[in-house]
């Protein structure tokens, strides 16, 4: 399979990620199918990707036209069979070994032998991802950046049984929606989560040990590092729930210096996962 004979992209998953994929794919001339398990959460993606679309219709750096062309390419469903005649498929639910693995298994007896898939993990497997498929050769980590449509980067993992044409397919279809690639081997977290999650962790802990107010700590981090968000901004940003997952995943299978914080543990038992909630570290609209 090469970029020419990619038509239709399936995502899985129509959350903060999968929208954005979607939205990227279909502004680039994808069409794409973009399931999710209930009516609800595809109707939420889609209104994710109205409000982006707007912005960047607003910014001037989509017309009107175009905004509508792309929206109109992507087809929402949580039918399963809808995925069958995609070339290509990204799967991005939620970080959990046993929900990708069902996802695999179902996208593997739905989807042709030829169709490549794609894991938008953080931090999981490919490796142990791939291994309930028949066609392991065929899938490879394509862990796109939040939020999908302003990052330019996409990390292109690879996968023990990853085979070298579907490596070139992915860092090639990356590109054609307009992001720049690099590539890490099959190790937890890979190079970007590696370092990001205990940088957060430790925010988060400086926070809780009382080394200054959380505004400081991201003021710090922000004007001391040039980055453009400190570490409290950004895991709200992310998704408490999803940097515990990760950091746990790392925590499990690189030691002690990678446990998360408990007060990230308390912020998500209490509910409060970031932006998407209304509330995590700081209280959002
Ligand atoms: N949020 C981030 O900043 C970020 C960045 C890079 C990668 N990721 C990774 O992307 C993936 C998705 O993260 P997210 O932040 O979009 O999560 P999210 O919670 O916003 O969305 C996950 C979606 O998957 C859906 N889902 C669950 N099981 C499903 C199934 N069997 N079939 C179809 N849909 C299903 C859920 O209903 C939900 O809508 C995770 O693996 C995460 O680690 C997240």
């Amino acid at each position: 399979m090469q970029l020419d004979d990619i038509d239709r992209v399936g995502v899985v998953g129509a959350g903060t990620m999968g929208n954005g994929i979607a939205q990227v794919a279909a502004a680039s001339g994808y069409d794409v199918v973009m399931r999710d398990v209930e009516q609800q959460f595809v109707s939420a993606g889609f209104d994710d990707i109205d409000e982006s679309l707007g912005r960047l219709v607003a910014r001037d750096e989509l017309t009107r036209s175009e905004a509508d062309r792309a929206r109109d390419r992507i087809e929402g469903t949580t039918d399963l069979a809808d995925l069958s005649d995609c070339d290509l498929v990204v799967e991005a639910v939620t970080e959990d070994m046993d929900v990708k693995q069902s996802v695999f298994e179902d996208l593997a007896d739905t989807c042709r032998t030829e169709t490549v898939l794609a894991t938008n993990t953080s931090t999981l497997s490919i490796t142990t991802i791939a291994s309930v498929v028949d066609r392991a050769e065929r899938v490879l980590g394509l862990h796109f950046m939040n939020p999908v449509p302003v990052m330019k980067g996409v990390e292109v993992v690879v996968g023990e049984k990853t085979g070298a044409d579907t490596l070139t397919l992915g860092h090639a279809f990356a590109k054609d929606l307009g992001k720049e690639t690099w590539e890490a081997d099959d190790k937890p977290g890979f190079v970007v989560n590696r370092v990001l999650m205990p940088w957060i962790n430790e925010g988060i802990r400086a926070y809780d040990e009382g080394v200054a107010g959380m505004a400081d700590i991201d003021r710090g981090l922000t004007l001391g590092t040039n980055v453009p968000m400190g570490p409290l901004e950004l895991a709200d940003h992310i998704g408490l729930d999803v940097v515990l997952d990760a950091s746990e995943t790392l925590h499990e299978e690189l030691g002690d210096r990678y446990k998360p914080a408990y007060l990230l543990k308390r912020k998500v038992a209490a509910g409060d996962l970031g932006k998407k909630t209304g509330a995590g570290f700081y209280e959002y609209d």
